[in-house]
């Protein structure tokens, strides 16, 4: 197996953030009066490195994986689950499967370990495809030792750089799909950041008061067993899934060809949080698409100083929130490029 944590640029470049700034308030608008879409402006084009942005070819990407721990009733749904929903997502019927057709987004769905044996398939074009990357049937039970080994969580990083690789475009949406991962996303955020379980621990698919309270009991044991698992590719290995460590290789990639890296919610912000402790400036390529309702998220948030587009109070996942969030990438692009300047319309800039 080949396994290197790619380089990943500054993507500092003063000369033509300035240029865009001057494009994007020239525009026929008072100063700044677009909001939070002249910041999105100026991201993408940042990232792609151009004045005139233009996204192309968007790939959502939905990596699927089971976890050991989920026979801990940390999930109000049984792990049989995953593997039904990696079925609806290429039926076309799942909320993924639904938004991505809406917005014209490609869609592919890793079996990166789920526990179910998934058929391998031919995808018809234009339709869902399926790749088959399982490095095993679900994770060990990380509230009694390692979720992974170090060479199974290196595995399912390097066939997250390889399925990228093999995408076209220059957009990345990320979504997962693997029940029990709230509580690999809060294990994660708990370790990483050093924050409380108390803190980090929330309903996931829906469990009650008392049920989030035995899923703290089983994660503060999964933190104890695991205490020695220390750096973040300790941590993702001992704590993490291989749906997680799957999209932690999705983004380095991205981010070491520049692609703009969409992140929807709680979990996919799990794995953008360790890419970005091995990588910092991951971050200057992602966009965050909204605010989930999943207790922890927000914390997750502050610790990458991201701020979020949308607050709808979704807490799905999937990719079901970054699939929301394009159009707005869109719209950013056209402003920059279609919208006039004060100087081509012949409007004035000043009273
Ligand atoms: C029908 C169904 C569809 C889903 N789509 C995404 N998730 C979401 O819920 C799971 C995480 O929550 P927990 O940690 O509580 O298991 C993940 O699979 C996530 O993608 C779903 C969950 C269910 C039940
Ligand atoms: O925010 C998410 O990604 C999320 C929240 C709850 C359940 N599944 C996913």
């Amino acid at each position: 197996m080949s396994f290197a944590i790619p380089a990943i640029a500054d993507l500092t470049d003063a000369a033509l953030t300035a240029r865009l700034q001057h494009i994007i308030d020239f525009k026929t608008k008072p100063l700044g009066s677009l909001g939070r879409i002249e910041a999105l402006a100026l991201r993408i084009g940042q990232v792609l490195g151009t004045e005139a942005p233009q996204l192309v070819q968007p790939q959502m990407l939905v990596c699927a994986g089971d976890h050991g721990i989920a026979a801990r009733g940390v999930s109000a749904f049984p792990s049989d689950v995953t593997w039904q929903m990696v079925e609806n997502f290429l039926a076309g019927g799942a909320a993924v499967s639904v938004l991505a057709r809406q917005h014209g987004l490609a869609l592919t769905v890793v079996d990166c370990g789920v526990a179910k044996p998934i058929a391998p398939r031919e995808a018809a074009p234009g339709a869902p495809q399926l790749l088959l990357r399982k490095v095993a049937p679900g994770t060990a039970d990380a509230s009694v030792g390692p979720a992974m080994s170090a060479e199974q969580c290196q595995q399912a990083i390097a066939n997250g750089m390889e399925v990228v690789r093999g995408l076209p475009g220059n957009a990345l949406l990320l979504g997962e799909m693997g029940i029990a991962n709230t509580s690999v996303a809060s294990l994660l955020l708990a370790r990483l950041a050093g924050l409380p379980l108390a803190e980090v621990t929330g309903a996931g698919t829906g469990l009650d008061a008392a049920g989030i309270e035995r899923k703290r009991a089983v994660l503060q044991q999964a933190l104890d067993v695991n205490a020695q698992a220390s750096s973040p590719l300790e941590a993702l290995a001992a704590l993490g899934g291989y749906e997680v460590a799957t999209l932690v290789g999705a983004v380095l990639q991205a981010a070491a060809e520049r692609r703009v890296i969409v992140v929807d919610g709680f979990i996919t912000s799990a794995a953008v949080l360790v890419a970005s402790r091995l990588q910092p400036t991951v971050l200057q390529r992602c966009v965050f698409a909204h605010r989930s309702g999943e207790r922890g998220h927000s914390l997750m948030l502050a610790q990458m100083q991201a701020e979020p587009l949308l607050d709808l109070g979704l807490r799905l996942g999937e990719g079901s929130g970054a699939a929301l969030a394009w159009p707005l990438l869109q719209s950013a692009c056209a402003v920059l490029a279609e919208m006039a300047s004060f100087e081509s319309a012949g409007v004035d800039n000043k009273s």
